[in-house]
């Protein structure tokens, strides 16, 4: 099967402008990743492993190398130089970034929190309800909680909401920044079952997970990521 994301060389760097200084992050990656696999990012703290997840989203402009993404027609695209236009609609329609973070708009319930991502893309509300209420369920969250605020859910909750609308959407490429940080050993379960399947219908993801367990079970490659010596910095 085709290669869909090849990152050669990818490193990130920072320039805080208030101290007029570099503070050198990630050094250059390369990775090969295939539909239905998953690469880990592995290394200890501060090694870099979000900014060079955010840099493959385009979150963050990479400071060296290519992320070169095939998509869904067939072009070969470098994230790490397209334009912002052609990101954003790359993001709506094919790549995914799943955080623990829960960023929602107040007074949405929660299975339209969850069924958003599908309806914005045109989806029949029956339909991506159906798919947000399967997500949901997958996760555990009670079906009494679903017509209210996520707002006021529990971190836990909050995280587990969060899965469910980014699994919801899918994608040809999904980005994990530790999806399973502070989730008990259940919800972990149920998340990790979710990537499988996700992994079995195709889809290729990179992410973070500090449980090493977890990286050994979910991932077909593990890149170590190493901080760059600040004497290094560019
Ligand atoms: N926007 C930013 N501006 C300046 N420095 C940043 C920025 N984002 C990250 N850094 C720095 O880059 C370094 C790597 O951070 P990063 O979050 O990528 O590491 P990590 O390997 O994911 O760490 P952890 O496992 O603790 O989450 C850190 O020293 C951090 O302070």
């Amino acid at each position: 099967m085709d290669t869909i994301l090849s990152v050669r060389d990818l490193g990130k760097g920072f320039y805080i402008h208030d101290r007029a200084k570099h503070v050198p992050a990630a050094m250059g990656i390369s990775f090969d990743l295939k539909p239905g696999q998953l690469t880990a990012l592995v290394g200890p703290s501060g090694a870099g492993k979000s900014s060079l997840l955010k840099a493959i989203y385009r979150t963050y402009v990479p400071s060296s190398g290519q992320v070169i993404y095939r998509t869904a027609v067939g072009d070969l695209i470098d994230l790490a130089s397209a334009p912002e236009t052609q990101i954003t609609d790359l993001r709506r329609a094919e790549i995914g970034f799943v955080t623990q973070f829960l960023h929602c708009l107040p007074r949405l319930s929660t299975l339209d929190v969850v069924a958003r991502p599908l309806l914005q893309q045109g989806v029949a509300r029956d339909a991506a309800h159906e798919k947000a209420a399967r997500m949901l369920a997958a996760l555990a969250i009670p079906e009494q909680l679903w017509d209210a605020t996520p707002a006021t859910f529990s971190g836990g909750e909050r995280q587990r909401v969060n899965i469910a609308r980014s699994f919801t959407q899918g994608g040809r490429l999904m980005l994990l920044d530790e999806p399973t940080a502070s989730l008990d050993p259940v919800a972990r379960e149920n998340v990790c079952a979710m990537i499988e399947a996700a992994k079995a219908e195709g889809a290729a993801m990179v992410g973070i997970f500090h449980d090493m367990a977890l990286a050994d079970r979910l991932a077909d490659l593990k890149i170590s990521v190493g901080r760059k010596a600040f004497e290094d910095a560019a």
